[in-house]
């Protein structure tokens, strides 16, 4: 007779509570089936995978250990939170993650009691940690506030100011350093070059040699005591390091795959109420640890399409056009090929910015700063001080970041610093921390900015060889994410002439002004309103700044109503538009201004066509805009010419 299966262990246990409920020695196995049901989800929605791979014991013990949700749990960045989801209450909704209403790509506190932070964005974490452990200790709380931040995210300048303040926290806070000498890429830099020292000089920290580094720091009755045990004889000299120069006490390094290593430590961590600062805790793990086909060191495994779990094949379709992002690398390269002045910067995005087949092709004059926005922008600065031509190439979302190097160390020095903005637009899954909705309105109100956007991969080139060409200040030209239009690519890029729109089809009666990629459903719009009558003229406006102000004004003369049209936020092209024709009276008479943008919200992630959709910004949305602007609904597509 054959026994029945047992009930899983991740079956019976639907909160950390439930957790603390098991045996010790049931920790392996209920990690190796957290594990598997991780593999599940993510096999059927995609998403971020490695780095939640890597922290499935750590998000076991540290749920194991500490008393959450009142102690404080912040993930950095949230996109190795999928364990953490699981454990917490969210296991039965993980198959909806990233898809539309369904759970956030990253942790997110409308979403659970268990993320006390929202992220998405690196190298919060423990700035956030930070404020909550100083709110308890003002408040007499006991609670801890324990930070997750990874070696990639720790390169950030971020990281470091909030170091500097630990102290103010004492040992309600704990860094929990989660170590897998990666970034998405390789890790680079001295921060990485230096935790992989302390890796390799010191082996790692078992329940016996926490003893002898606790003991050094007990008074000395006590430490006497336990000096001459046995446990403290075999213990191995632990040295100071960076982090306790810092203020923080160092504790690691600790495999953090080993359950019987992590769980004591972390418990005498938790119960270390002798120690009166802040405890740093170095765990070693490794990127998508436990599965089959995740290496490590590839970085194709930090996010997944869709997969079979048992071949590990992913579902990606077969791409009809080449993305904007390959198309930027490629005319980036055709520039540096003419200018050796060209250098290209990257903040740890190399394959997702093309600047890893930039630095195949240059690899002297590509430079991964790690993530380190901030600095990006401000290297590229000073190279641009020095005659470079810097082409510091960012996403939008991460530029916000590097805000005020932008304005303070760029703008108000007219340094020719290039800015090439990726994933500038509604991105979809990511959702509304990666969304690059606010470019346009941060860069084009900045005095000497020019601001570029592509209407599709064809503009691209143009707009690159634009940026490489121009020395007299700052220019930025921002396209999306994804797949180009498929339109035909020029062999090379050509010089526009700054601040010079195009039109693309000519009519009389509505003017349609777009800027940048919804240039094709302006054009799909444009039909079918002269189908119902409505001549329609639509022009590329191309640069959000300078304004073709010829362009806008002989469309607020020659038709009865202008609409912008952009891939942004409030306060962006279409304001500038609205700002000029004010200005200028020609508001004044009848014409009709409509800008359509971005809504003024955040919005939840999604599909993009589903999401630019729910924003108007679709042929259908632009139609609607214009009968209603017009007072014309009743205009149906076989109606009359002369309307
Ligand atoms: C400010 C910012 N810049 C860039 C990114 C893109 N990004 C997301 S995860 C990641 C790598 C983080 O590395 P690490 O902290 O070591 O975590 P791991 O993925 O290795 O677990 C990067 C660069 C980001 N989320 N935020
Ligand atoms: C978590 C994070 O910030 C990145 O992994 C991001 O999700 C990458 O986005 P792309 O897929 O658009 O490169
Ligand atoms: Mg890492």
């Amino acid at each position: 007779m054959t026994s029945r299966p047992e009930t899983p262990l991740l079956d019976k246990i639907t909160k950390p509570a439930d957790l603390r409920k098991l045996e010790k020695s049931e920790l392996r196995q209920f990690a190796d089936e957290l594990r598997q049901d991780m593999i599940s989800a993510v096999s059927v929605t995609g998403g971020h995978f490695g780095a939640g791979l890597g922290v499935v014991e750590l998000t076991t013990a540290l749920h194991y250990v500490f008393n959450t949700p009142e102690d404080r749990l912040i993930w950095d960045v949230g996109h190795q939170a999928y364990p953490h989801k699981i454990l917490t209450g969210r296991r039965e909704q993980m198959r909806t993650i990233r898809q539309p209403k369904g759970l956030s790509p990253f942790t997110k506190r409308k979403e659970s009691d268990f993320d006390p932070f929202g992220a998405g964005h690196s190298s919060t974490s423990i700035s956030a940690a930070v404020g909550m452990a100083v709110a308890n200790k003002m408040d007499g709380k006991p609670g801890k506030a324990i930070a997750v931040i990874g070696d990639g995210s720790i390169s950030a300048g971020m990281a470091y100011e909030a170091m500097n303040n630990a102290r103010e926290a004492g040992n309600r806070l704990v860094v929990i350093l989660n170590d897998n000498d990666m970034s998405i890429a390789p890790a680079v830099g001295a921060m990485s070059a230096y935790l992989a020292r302390v890796h390799s000089s010191k082996s790692f920290l078992s329940v016996r040699n926490w003893m002898k580094k606790l003991v050094d720091k007990l008074p000395r009755t006590l430490g006497d005591y336990f000096r001459r045990s046995e446990e403290y004889a075999r213990g191995i000299a632990t040295g100071g390091t960076l982090f306790d120069e810092l203020g923080l006490y160092y504790v690691g390094p600790i495999d953090g795959h080993n359950m019987d290593h992590l769980i004591p430590i972390l418990e005498n961590v938790r119960d270390a109420e002798d120690q009166e600062s802040p405890i740093l805790v170095h765990v070693v793990t490794e990127k998508g640890h436990g599965h089959p086909f995740a290496d490590p060191h590839q970085e194709k495994y930090h996010a997944v399409a869709k997969f079979d779990v048992v071949t590990g094949e992913q579902q990606k379709s077969a791409p009809k056009s080449p993305t904007y992002t390959n198309v930027y690398a490629e005319a980036l390269i055709q520039a540096a090929e003419k200018d050796d002045k060209i250098v290209a910067i990257t903040a740890a995005m190399p394959s997702g910015t093309g600047l890893d087949k930039f630095g195949k092709a240059f690899p002297e004059r590509t430079f991964d700063v790690g993530i380190a926005e901030q600095h990006a922008v401000t290297f590229a600065a000073g190279l641009a001080c020095e005659g470079y031509k810097p082409f510091a190439t960012i996403y939008s979302t991460f530029l916000q970041r590097a805000y005020d190097q932008v304005v303070h160390d760029v703008c108000v020095q007219n340094l020719p610093v290039r800015f090439a903005i990726d994933r500038a637009g509604l991105v979809g899954a990511d959702g509304p921390t990666h969304a690059g909705s606010f470019d346009i309105t941060y860069l084009a109100s900045l005095p000497n900015m020019v601001v570029m956007a592509a209407a599709d991969e064809a503009d691209l080139k143009h707009m690159i060889a634009t940026a490489a060409a121009y020395d007299d200040g700052p220019i930025a030209v921002r396209y999306p994410r994804g797949e180009g239009m498929g339109v035909e690519l020029p062999k090379e890029g050509e010089k526009l002439e700054i601040g010079k729109g195009r039109i693309m089809r000519k009519g009389t009666k509505v003017a349609l002004l777009s800027l940048g990629a919804r240039m094709a459903e302006a054009l799909k719009a444009a039909d079918e309103l002269e189908s119902r009558g409505l001549s329609t003229t639509v022009a590329d406006a191309r640069f959000a700044k300078p304004l073709d102000t010829g362009l806008v004004n002989d469309l607020a003369l020659g038709h009865d109503l202008v609409v912008t049209i952009e891939e942004g936020s409030i306060g962006g092209f279409g304001s500038h538009v609205s700002d000029h024709l004010c200005e200028t009276g020609l508001m004044d008479g009848p014409l009709r201004l409509r800008t359509m943008k971005l809504p003024d919200e955040f919005q939840e992630h999604g599909k993009p066509d589903e999401m630019y959709a729910d924003a108007g910004l679709t042929a259908d949305g632009i139609v609607e805009t214009v009968l209603k602007a017009l007072q014309r609904n009743d205009l149906s597509p076989a109606a009359d010419e002369s309307a």
